[in-house]
């Protein structure tokens, strides 16, 4: 269960020998450990002298068990190591987990998707002979070599192997010594000089061993040794299993802290003490407790929650991809069942248990990898265990690894037991929960446990920076934020190698260590290749390849690019690339082409069927993405200015290739200039998403900017083709809108004039004296010269209900009651795309029920003012109309209401 004992390192492998094979030359001893990636180097050095055994920790150790010495000893080792000084001469033995079987600490080494481990044990006789108390006292000042001494001689560590390649087909999970040997040839140890890390040795004593891993105690414990525990930092030995009666107690006296219970980075300082240095960036900012999750609030929420209400289920499930933390909050979760604090906070990190549980020594939580109780017997007693009441905790966990690879059977065992079972909680891992059997899914409580944020990410690391005293560029951290692909282990991992480089952390640094090209270098690339010049593409290509990258890789960040560009619109967080590259390259048609091809996909509003839109459901930083990209390709200065400063894409709307934009301000001058650009707005905008843009402009009230969330009571129906002017209560009451709608008494300022000779003077006229009345509708449904012809012409397109109601309002309209009493409805069916017809009809109606004074139907032919048709007595009420749209915007404050109440 503690950091050693379940992997004391995770490190990819492949990124790690690479990123050594960079960092080795350059790297500082003094200040570098690197203990832990020697093990994964190919051309380590491993003549060593006889402690090396202590130095070669990777990291795993108790943070309250460190010895000063043995951290010299380790910077020893690692020159010692780079001068291929000495050869070890310590008698290597595979621990044999029937003698005095007791902790020994693992360094798991992960091959992250062959799902290998690699487990390397270390034991260490004499310094496990230290009675734990030495591990507290103050550090030895003991000169070096008489430490060397002191464990020379001593039957050390060796390395042991899990290889749970394919435990699923295979039916052993113990992988014959032969892959065992490749494994570890794989990560570097065939270079073993010492007979001390002979692979021949190791192999000997492994296979001299029937089965590797397990004995037949009674409980399984797959990581206990024969060390009892030096009490050295480094050393990955462990205190006895059995309870060591001096050491509860006595943590509790000493009040010596683990961990946090507030969590953040500060707190890691008190865990880490003097041997920082070997720790890797995860083992040392590895959370303990829940404050401490990136990124996991609800998990995080609802856990604590079932612990304070008592609700604790039998089995859990936490799934997602790897490195989000979910072996880390199934380790909170068990400290926090456990915890014997009373204060709020927990798990405290003081308490005997959660000394326990951090350091590994709980002999009530166990962590467990499928592999290794994926065999009948083994669950047997791994179930025969779990039966027994708790040895020292409330509660028994069991925390199950990988629990895809769990044989059916093994399943169905603890899945028949777990219910039995009491104060037992089973926790299982998977990164791969498809895998997993319909039994299982039904039986537990699931945990999604989500890619880490981007954001959240380069907050991490920004922090885990200046904890460590790095200067840092932030870009880099945005970069490697971005290549973690949601692990945040994988992002501290590779700061940590950066960080092997030195105590900058800088973009080119990052992407030298990672083998990839800068953005800028990819756009010039992509620059020339776009702008068809075919020997400067071919030579820029072959100089990016000759110098460090891998074709493949070229290609496929090439290709990315070009997506990101496509889809920086609906991706804002692609689009530094796809900024830079307009920016630089705008005039570039080619580049223009790509940026400006029509992107299909409803990206905006997801499944989102709400027409008047608030913005809510909209993910604003797309939007404002988009909002940005779209004003820095107008032409106009000053518009840009007034744009950028005062306007606000407040919602967008997708559908069918057609796209609806609507724009605020709260100043009714930048509404004017709006308004008299749209079309360039509405152009950019629909550069920005490759589709037909129908925009709306908003004036909002300084009310409504004080509380965005008060909107204006307005129904905007179907897909606008043309803007809206909107007059409702919330802006009347507005001062500087009371001067915006005295200033539209010029009918010529309501619409721009390539607009204004669409309309009548009567009907110009009309909107000027209606343009104050608020007690009457405006519905704007509308165009057609005889609706039921139309309607019959086109029958089969427009759905039967449709044409009736069209049909209804027609006939109401033309009978003999007053045509300003009756709302009148036209529509022109061509224009309404048939997704809509449905809320045409849903309008209509409430329209018809809710008593409108009047409705005024304004028939838009844009090219021929004669096709408006207004009912006489009713344009002396009509309000308001704007034109070829369908939108409609009620200005009684009653009926607004009541119509916004009952939104289609
Ligand atoms: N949500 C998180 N909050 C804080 N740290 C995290 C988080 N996720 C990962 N880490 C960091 O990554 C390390 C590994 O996390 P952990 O082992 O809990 O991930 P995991 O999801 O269990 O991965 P795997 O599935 O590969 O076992 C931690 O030590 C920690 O430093
Ligand atoms: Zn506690």
């Amino acid at each position: 269960m503690d950091e050693g004992r379940r992997h004391s390192v995770d490190i990819p492998i492949k990124k790690t020998i690479v990123a050594l094979k960079r960092v080795r030359s350059l790297r500082d001893p003094t200040t570098n450990s690197m203990s832990k990636f020697i093990t994964a180097s190919d051309d380590a050095n491993w003549e060593v002298k006889a402690c090396v055994r202590e130095t070669l920790d990777l990291g795993s150790f108790n943070s309250n068990q460190v010895h000063k010495s043995h951290k010299i000893c380790l910077e020893n080792f690692m020159l010692e190591t780079q001068h291929n000084v000495g050869s070890g001469h310590a008698s290597r033995i595979i621990n044999n987990r029937n003698t005095t079987s007791k902790r020994s600490s693992v360094v798991k080494i992960k091959a992250s998707r062959s799902k290998r481990s690699v487990f390397v044990r270390h034991s260490c006789r004499d310094c496990c002979k230290r009675p734990l108390e030495k591990v507290a006292a103050p550090p030895s000042t003991k000169p070096m070599p008489e430490e060397v001494d002191s464990c020379s001689g001593t039957n050390v560590e060796v390395a042991e192997t899990i290889l749970n390649a394919k435990p699923a087909k295979k039916k052993n999970e113990y992988v014959s010594w032969k892959k065992t040997s490749s494994m570890i040839e794989e990560i570097g140890m065939s270079r073993v000089g010492s007979p001390s890390f002979s692979l021949s040795e190791i192999q000997t004593n492994l296979s001299s061993r029937s089965t590797y891993g397990f004995t037949n105690n009674d409980e399984i414990d797959v990581v206990d040794s024969n060390c009892s525990g030096c009490g050295i930092s480094n050393c990955w030995s462990r205190t006895p299993k059995d309870k060591d009666p001096t050491l509860s107690p006595d943590i509790e006296a000493q009040e010596l802290p683990l961990l946090s219970t507030q969590g953040g980075v500060e707190d890691h300082k008190v865990t880490s003490l003097v041997s920082d240095n070997s720790k890797s960036l995860c083992q040392k900012y590895r959370p303990r407790s829940f404050g401490d999750l990136v990124g996991l609030k609800v998990v995080a929420k609802s856990l604590m929650h079932a612990i304070s209400r008592g609700k604790i289920a039998p089995l859990y499930l936490f799934h997602g991809p790897r490195g989000t933390g979910k072996t880390s909050t199934a380790r909170i979760f068990a400290a926090t069942l456990n915890c014997l604090s009373v204060k709020e906070h927990r798990p405290c990190g003081f308490c005997r248990e959660c000394v326990f549980l951090f350091s590994g020594q709980s002999r009530d939580v166990k962590e467990l990898y499928a592999a290794t109780i994926n065999h009948k017997d083994r669950i047997k007693t791994l179930l025969k265990g779990a039966s027994r009441d708790p040895l020292t905790s409330q509660f028994k966990v069991y925390i199950v690894e990988e629990c895809h690879f769990l044989r059916g059977e093994i399943l169905s065992a603890i899945l028949n037991n777990v219910e039995i079972l009491s104060r037992h909680v089973f926790v299982m891992i998977t990164s791969d929960s498809d895998k997993l059997p319909q039994s299982l899914l039904s039986q537990c409580q699931r945990y999604h446990f989500p890619k880490i944020k981007d954001d959240d990410m380069i907050c991490r690391l920004e922090n885990i920076c200046i904890q460590e005293g790095f200067v840092f560029e932030r870009d880099a951290l945005v970069f490697l934020s971005s290549k973690a692909n949601g692990s945040l282990r994988d992002a501290e991992n590779t700061l940590d190698q950066l960080a092997l480089l030195g105590k900058k952390i800088t973009l080119s640094l990052t992407h030298e260590l990672m083998g990839v090209v800068s953005d800028e270098e990819l756009l010039d690339l992509l620059y020339l290749a776009l702008s068809a010049d075919t020997s400067n593409t071919v030579r820029k290509a072959r100089e990016l390849m000759w110098s460090r990258i891998d074709p493949m890789q070229l290609v496929s960040q090439l290709a990315k690019l070009i997506m990101d560009i496509l889809s920086g619109g609906c991706h804002p967080e692609f689009s530094l690339a796809a900024e830079k590259f307009l920016g630089k390259y705008a005039h570039c048609q080619a580049l223009d082409s790509i940026s400006k091809s029509p992107i299909q996909t409803n990206f905006i509003c997801y499944g989102c069927s709400e027409l008047n839109c608030s913005g809510n459901h909209c993910n604003r930083a797309k939007l404002e993405a988009i909002w940005r990209r779209a004003i820095r390709i107008l032409q106009s200065g000053s518009l840009k200015g007034i744009l950028e400063k005062e306007g606000n894409l407040s919602s967008l709307h997708i559908r069918e290739g057609q796209a609806l934009a609507t724009i605020e301000f709260y100043n009714p001058d930048h509404v004017t200039k709006a308004e008299k650009s749209w079309k360039l707005i509405a152009s950019s905008l629909q550069n920005v998403l490759g589709c037909h843009v129908d925009l709306r402009i908003n004036l909002l009230s300084t009310c409504e900017k004080k509380n965005s969330k008060v909107r204006k009571l307005s129904l905007t129906l179907l897909n606008c083709s043309g803007r809206r002017q909107e007059l409702s209560e919330s802006n009347i009451t507005d001062e500087n809108e009371r001067q915006y709608l005295s200033r539209k008494e010029s009918i010529d300022e309501i619409y721009p004039t390539d607009y204004g000779h669409k309309f009548s003077p009567q009907i110009k006229q009309l909107h000027a004296n209606t343009m104050h009345d608020s007690s009457c509708f405006h519905a704007e449904l509308v165009t057609g010269n005889n609706i039921e012809e139309k309607a019959q012409s086109n029958r089969r397109e427009i759905p039967a209900q449709f044409v009736q109601t069209a049909r209804i309002s027609m006939t109401e309209s033309n009978s003999s009651k007053a045509r300003d009493e009756i709302p009148y409805i036209s529509i022109e069916e061509s224009e309404v795309p048939p997704s809509c017809f449905s809320k045409v009809l849903k309008l209509q109606r409430r329209l018809l029920s809710c008593n409108a004074s009047h409705i005024i139907c304004l028939k838009l032919r844009p090219h021929s003012k004669s096709d408006f048709y207004i009912p006489k007595k009713s344009a002396e009420k009509a309000h308001f109309l704007t034109y070829d749209s369908y939108d409609m915007t009620p200005s009684s404050n009653t009926k607004s209401a009541a119509l916004n109440e009952d939104r289609v």
